[in-house]
């Protein structure tokens, strides 16, 4: 039988009793910032449910964890706390259960209305790398940057390529971004532009939060990777075209990526996303011994960016692609990123890197859709080639159950 709760969830809605994704909000402005987990258009305060000793598993029991401002504690506690959380949570929101269902005091305090809430960031952010994980993105980037010879680097294929992003500039979604301001690329015979970007983007990727961290120098092996990481939340990587190809040789990008990166308030928990796991991509050549997974799986989850165009009332989907697309799983990235010793800790973020698909209504930034801006795209009879200022970009993650079992 599927599993329901006594909240009530709308058929559309992204929060059903099997999602549950962590954030931290505050109720009210002014009042101390707690984690919470979305259902329906509810968030559940979790350190209400703490305060109230429902947590009473052998991990959880008697906990401060979510008595924090952010969800580090919990993130370093690992798998075992993530499941007994989630069922307890999934128990004590389920239709059958009278605790919460049936305590209306409990209820009034710990189910806050998701529209009165101020999201915060979910966790402490110590770092923050940016994979170049799809295999079509990297080709697209490599045909506009470096042209049609050889343009995806033979190291490619090799090992999951990343550079390290900026961790002050994240922000949460719903924060504005300031045109960044610097040298652009020289055209023709000029010297290099100085001034506002001209050529402002978006870049669709979702992010792995590290849960439980690693030793400095004790890499992480890859079949145990997934333990390390609690879930994904959406992410934009904002780029200035202009200022990452003048500057990106030979160290890689810097300030065309580091005026701010927006993640989504919620992380939905590789638990809640497993039912959605699928084959990853075959991988050819096959990688080195510490990069191959007895299991590689992906997870099939459809992605859309939409533009409402600066002054407009309606936004306009732009791309449609799916995490599914990753050549490299995010488990390898993980366990690459410590091969070296490199150690991670809770809360760090690694970010996928563009998810562009196949096709071309499947490419995941502006870049790639306009071909550097060869060929604008019409939003509501607006042009675009990059960003305008007042522009909005919404990012859309979402997993479609497509068949029940009949018998269950
Ligand atoms: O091919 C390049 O020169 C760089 C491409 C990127 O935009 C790098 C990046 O942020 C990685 C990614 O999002 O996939
Ligand atoms: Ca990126
Ligand atoms: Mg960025």
């Amino acid at each position: 039988m599927t599993l329901k709760s006594f909240v009530q969830v709308q058929p559309d809605s992204h929060f059903p009793i099997q999602n549950l994704p962590y954030g931290v909000f505050r109720p009210e402005s002014g009042s101390t910032a707690r984690p919470g987990v979305a259902i329906g258009d509810y968030v559940l305060d979790l350190s209400e449910i703490a305060r109230d000793g429902l947590f009473d598993g052998p991990a959880l029991k008697g906990s401060d964890c979510f008595l924090q401002p952010n969800l580090n504690k919990f993130l370093a506690m690992g798998r075992p706390a993530w499941k007994e959380a989630r069922a307890t949570l999934q128990k004590l929101l389920a239709a059958t259960e009278p605790t919460l269902r049936d305590n209306a005091t409990l209820r009034q305090k710990a189910l806050v209305p998701m529209e009165k809430v101020e999201m915060l960031l979910p966790a402490v952010i110590g770092d923050y790398t940016d994979f170049f994980a799809s295999m079509h993105h990297a080709k697209n980037c490599g045909l506009i940057f470096r042209g049609p010879q050889n343009p995806i680097n033979p190291n490619w294929f090799h090992l999951p390529i990343a550079y390290h992003g900026r961790a002050s500039s994240i922000v949460i979604s719903g924060t504005d971004i300031i045109r960044p301001r610097g040298q652009g690329h020289p055209t023709a015979n000029s010297g290099p532009y100085f001034g506002p970007s001209l050529k402002l983007d978006f870049e669709l990727e979702m992010a792995a939060i590290v849960g439980p961290g690693n030793e400095l120098g004790r890499p992480v092996d890859v079949n145990e990777a997934a333990d390390h990481i609690f879930g994904l939340v959406l992410m934009n990587d904002w780029s200035a075209r202009d200022i990452q190809a003048w500057e990106y040789v030979p160290l890689g990008p810097f300030l065309g990526k580091s005026f701010g990166t927006t993640i989504s308030p919620w992380i939905v928990t590789l638990d809640a996303l497993e039912q959605f796991a699928c084959d990853a991509a075959k991988q050819d050549p096959a990688p080195l011994p510490y990069l191959t997974e007895k299991i590689s799986k992906n997870y099939d989850i459809s992605l859309e960016v939409e533009i409402k165009p600066a002054g407009h009332e309606a936004s306009c989907v732009v791309t449609r692609s799916n995490f599914k697309h990753l050549y490299w799983t995010v488990t390898q990235q993980l366990a690459h990123h410590t091969i070296s010793g490199c150690n991670l800790r809770p809360g760090d973020l690694l970010g996928t890197g563009t998810i562009s698909g196949p096709e071309p209504d499947s490419y995941g930034c502006l870049l790639e859709l306009t071909w550097n801006g060869q060929k604008p795209l019409t939003l509501n009879g607006t042009a675009r080639k990059f960003l305008e200022d007042g522009d909005e970009v919404i990012f859309t993650g979402f997993c479609k159950v497509t068949h029940y079992n009949m018998f269950s």
